[in-house]
């Protein structure tokens, strides 16, 4: 945006959505602020009710503060955060929002009134995408959703369960090594989408039993529809900013919005139709790990699971498509940014390739359990969460009644975001914060698992990921084959400054453009 540029043109000229749809909207949505908010105010009055609200910076007219989620959010948030303090009063359209950017907010919301604020926001994309909201993830906070949450850790995801899968991941490694290996030396590779395959192969050998979502679809298929269903969901939705309005349907409809949601849900619908038609029939090959994430649900789908747990279909989908969007994206984003901040810094990648050839001397292969052992390794993905947080708001959540937070007051249906990527680069909590300093743990005993406040790549409280042991092992165990068997270099005429640490996503930020690099093995 150029400096002086007054926002709503910025606004037309960065996004073409609103382009078309502002002249469309403003008519109707400036009713809608005289009708409703006018009501809400007056009903205000006449209940006398004074409530303080967080500090809030300057709105616009109709859109109120929906232009500072178009670009970059996590960045613009900071900089407010730092004028305005470490609570923010948004208002997002039609809905009321707050953004937390410190470590004693954070544990305010995650841990003191974790029990008030851990619904999820109801999302017209979402509730079709996960089957009217039968996921995990998206799932407002019920007992249903708690009986799942169960369910998905004791079958899937938990600690004892994922020792079980190590074999199932170093299968997948060695199988990237040895492709690897073929190639003709120097040809640079498109790191993006090796890591992808590769962290789609294990959630997929975990998931359905050796057969990975891009094998079960041509890959090429796979992926599109992989990463068109996360571009919907973070897509801005006219339903998702102003709910309470009834034109905010026809205005989705009208740029096409529903459209494509019915499409991808169409065709991720028939994916998941495929897998569980192949798992049902009869002269099916038994993969070994023949309690995959799918046969036990479809067990507890035909009734043979534990008392108290009826499974549809459409739960089963669900859950499926959480492991896919959750498990995959997360993962493989977390490799692509460590591997890029190691090209950036020779001295750094240098170090842990010592730490873990030494270590893991005379091995063909590092194993799984190796791992445990690799202490500078460990910060290396430590600090890779810090400044690159996949989900840099965590997944949005919404207060289920009205609470105070440091002295704010927020009304019930509050989204809360959790601005984490800023803490993790906060002044006030870590030196130097810019730098990619991995030694910056040796001091400190500060862990991402959702007990220290200022590193929260995995989020906390009820909500918080329950495949903290599953993302953790993929990225270590990855990490560690992939600087043992080769080294990387980046390809001719390229130096380190080149390449760029440029973010992309609103959800799930991604590099901005894909890494090439050359490898070659490592005798
Ligand atoms: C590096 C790997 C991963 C990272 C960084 C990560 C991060 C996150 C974050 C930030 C959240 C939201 C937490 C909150 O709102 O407080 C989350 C939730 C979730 N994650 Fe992960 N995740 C990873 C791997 C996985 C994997 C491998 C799976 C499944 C196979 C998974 C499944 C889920 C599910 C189901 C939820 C929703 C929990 C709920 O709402 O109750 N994640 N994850």
């Amino acid at each position: 945006m150029a400096l002086g540029e007054p926002y709503l043109l910025a606004l037309i000229r960065h996004a073409p959505f609103w382009s078309v749809l502002l002249p469309l909207l403003i008519a109707p949505l400036i009713l809608y602020q005289l009708l409703v908010h006018g009501k809400r105010k007056g009903k205000g009055k006449k209940e006398t009710t004074i409530i303080r609200l967080p500090p809030s910076p300057q709105r616009l007219p109709i859109i109120g503060h929906l232009h500072l989620m178009l670009k970059e959010p996590q960045r613009t948030l900071q900089r407010l955060a730092h004028s305005l303090g470490p609570v923010i009063y948004l208002q997002l359209g039609g809905v009321p929002a707050v953004v937390v950017s410190s470590p004693e907010a954070a544990r305010e919301v995650l841990k003191t009134l974790d029990v008030h604020c851990c619904n999820r926001p109801s999302s017209p994309g979402a509730k079709m995408l996960t089957y009217n909201y039968r996921d995990i993830a998206f799932s407002p906070y019920s007992e249903r959703w708690r009986e799942r949450r169960k369910l998905f850790i004791s079958e899937l995801v938990g600690s004892k369960r994922v020792q079980s899968l190590s074999h199932a991941l170093e299968e997948q490694v060695d199988q990237l090594i040895q492709s690897l290996s073929d190639q003709p030396s120097m040809e640079p590779i498109n790191i993006n989408e090796m890591i992808f395959a590769l962290i789609d192969g294990f959630i997929g050998t975990v998931a359905f039993g050796r057969m990975s979502g891009a094998k079960l679809l041509k890959y090429n298929e796979f992926q599109q529809v992989f990463s068109e269903t996360l571009a919907v969901l973070s897509a801005f939705s006219a339903q998702d900013f102003f709910p309470e309005l009834l034109i905010s349907r026809w205005v989705d409809k009208l740029v096409g919005l529903e459209a494509r949601y019915r499409r991808i849900f169409g065709e991720l619908d028939a994916f998941f139709e495929t897998v569980i038609s192949q798992h049902m029939s009869p002269g099916r090959v038994q993969p070994d790990n023949k309690d995959n994430l799918v046969d036990v649900l479809i067990g507890l789908w035909k009734g043979q699971g534990k008392q108290g747990l009826a499974v549809t279909k459409d739960d089963l989908k669900a859950m499926i498509m959480d492991a896919f969007i959750g498990g995959t994206s997360t993962s493989s984003v977390t490799l692509l940014w460590a591997i890029s901040e190691l090209i950036k810094n020779p001295r750094v990648m240098s170090k842990v390739q010592s730490e873990i050839r030494n270590s893991v001397n005379g091995k063909p292969r590092v194993q799984v359990s190796d791992t445990s052992q690799l202490k500078y390794l460990r910060m290396v993905i430590k600090e890779t969460f810090r400044l690159h947080p996949p989900a840099p708001f965590l997944v949005p959540r919404e207060t289920m009644e009205h609470v105070q937070l440091l002295g704010y007051d927020l009304p019930p249906k509050t989204r809360v975001f959790v601005n984490v990527w800023a803490i993790g680069r906060d002044p006030s909590c870590w030196e130097n914060p810019e730098e990619f300093y991995p030694e910056r743990f040796e001091d400190v005993d500060i862990d991402f698992h959702g007990l220290d406040f200022e590193l929260l790549p995995f989020g906390a409280g009820r909500r918080g990921c329950p495949a903290i042991a599953m993302g953790t092992m993929n990225v270590e165990f990855t990490l560690a084959s992939l600087l043992y068997s080769f080294d990387w270099k980046l390809p001719e005429g390229m130096t380190s400054e080149d390449v760029s640490l440029e973010g992309r996503g609103r959800q799930i930020v991604t590099r901005s453009t894909p890494l090439y690099l050359v490898p070659s093995l490592h005798k």
